[in-house]
């Protein structure tokens, strides 16, 4: 088992090795590692598909179960990391990757019980494929002095799994079949929403995001691999990350960016207020029209726009906002959408941001507390890292976390899904369950479900 940084007298030390491979799929790598690596993977691509990220093996685990700081501790340990123990200068810089829960105060014990508040791991051995080029690298991290044998022997297991990788083309499951689908907690969601409603009518808060989940049974293990790559095709303008641990694996494929900090930019998105698509392009086009002049739809879109906004004033400059959002069209659903830049003020990181940020009203609510408080009173679940931030960051302190919506969490024969959305004063139950449906939908097709139920 990897020993985690953090303990004062301890110094680690952290090798790395990479090399440039030619012709090398992502998705055939992560699943090179099913035999020896599975519970240790995360995966990653993002919407523009020009960064893909594979990890396999734990070289080393940053996590915790703190309420307070939890942030802060996982930044102090990465940067403590990546300063006293890398000792080389690497044309490939290391990888931290990982998520945090949406709420680690809700004590509700469920499907999540074994992920904690944090959970980091730096990767054993690690594919950055960035314009087309696929770099591998080991990573080695150790208190002692580098031996010779441990790194060759990580060599020769790095050249099999690209072996594997390059040789087979990703393996044709078996595909299970869905033997039972269990709406969870409907009543409690219906009544949830109502609740919620009525208590914004009586200014108790102005919104709060109410989710629920979906339980899946198959008659046989459905593979991680195949459940990813079943997420890329089916919604490829999204991002896509997979974050197992032990027998679990938290995946999906969001279109929503929480943030990214590269070189100093810095770039968010408010995405809320959702409608359907059309049948054709002559109803996709007016409900789309109709959803930009929507004022349950702009409210909801509007309290996010300012909460980032109040973040960006106080971590940035330069700040460029549109006046009015967007569409942002996916396959089952459109989306308000508007996306938020600046320059970072100095001293300020990532982790720092994605606190700052996190929830956003767009799966918390306004005001964050309170919406925080309501949720866990009122939703009756755990979401676990269900919309929570999930993503990566680099040894310069670049990277970039996403909300992990659209999202599932599978377990060998079960999945576990999950879909929400924004309540406000003009909300109805019917019409938000009916918006849930359709978040669903990308996760129910990764699984083969069907769509008229
Ligand atoms: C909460 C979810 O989505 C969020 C809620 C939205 C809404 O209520 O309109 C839209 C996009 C997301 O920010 C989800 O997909 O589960
Ligand atoms: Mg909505």
């Amino acid at each position: 088992m990897p020993k985690t940084t953090g303990h004062k007298n301890t110094t680690l030390r952290f090798y790395t090795e990479t090399i440039e491979v030619s012709r090398l799929s992502a998705h055939a790598f992560f699943e090179a590692g099913d035999e020896k690596y599975k519970g240790k993977r995360f995966f990653w691509e993002n919407k523009e598909k020009t960064l893909t990220l594979v990890g396999l093996g734990h070289a080393h685990i940053i996590s915790n179960n703190y309420k307070e700081n939890r942030y802060s501790d996982i930044d102090t340990k990465w940067k403590e990391l990546c300063q006293s123990s890398l000792k080389e200068v690497v044309d490939v810089s290391p990888i931290l990757f990982g998520g945090f829960a949406f709420d680690p105060s809700n004590k509700i014990s469920s499907e999540w019980d074994t992920f904690p508040s944090a959970f980091f791991t730096v990767a054993t051995f690690q594919l950055v494929i960035r314009n087309e080029q696929a770099f591998v690298s080991i990573h080695y991290i150790t208190e002692e002095q580098e031996s010779a044998e441990a790194f060759e022997h990580l060599r020769i297991e790095r050249d099999t799994l690209i072996h594997t990788a390059q040789v087979k083309e990703l393996k044709v499951h078996e595909k299970p079949e869905i033997i039972e689908r269990e709406d969870r907690l409907k009543e409690e969601y219906l009544n949830a929403v109502e609740d919620v409603t009525k208590r914004i009518k009586q200014d108790e808060v102005k919104k709060v995001v109410i989710g629920r989940s979906l339980k899946l049974t198959f008659n046989h293990a459905f593979s991680a691999a195949t459940a990813i790559y079943n997420a890329s095709n089916e919604q490829p303008e999204s991002y896509l990350f997979g974050l197992e641990k032990e027998d679990k694996m938290f995946f999906g494929a969001t279109p929503e960016r929480l943030v990214k900090v590269e070189k100093g930019q810095v770039q968010s998105s408010g995405i809320a207020g959702s409608v359907k698509r059309g049948k054709n392009s002559i109803e996709d086009k007016q409900l789309g029209e109709g959803l930009l002049v929507d004022s349950k739809n702009l409210g909801e879109h509007k309290y996010v726009v300012d909460m980032i906004q109040q973040v960006f004033t106080k971590y940035c400059e330069d700040i460029k906002l549109p006046s009015r959002p967007k569409l942002m069209k996916i396959r089952d659903i459109q989306h308000l959408f508007t996306p938020i830049e600046g320059r970072l003020k100095q001293d300020s990181s990532l982790f720092e941001l994605v606190e700052a940020l996190h929830p956003t009203p767009a799966l918390g609510g306004e005001p964050r507390m309170e919406a925080v408080k309501i949720i866990r009173e009122s939703e009756h679940m755990n979401r676990g890292y269900y919309a929570a931030p999930i993503g990566w960051i680099n040894s310069e302190g670049d990277g970039e976390f996403v909300v992990g919506i659209r999202s599932a969490l599978l377990e060998n024969q079960h999945a576990y899904l999950y879909a929400g959305g924004g309540i406000v004063a003009e909300s109805s139950s019917i019409d938000e369950f009916e918006e849930t449906r359709v978040k669903f939908r990308p996760m129910l097709r990764t699984f083969g479900g069907k769509m008229n139920e």
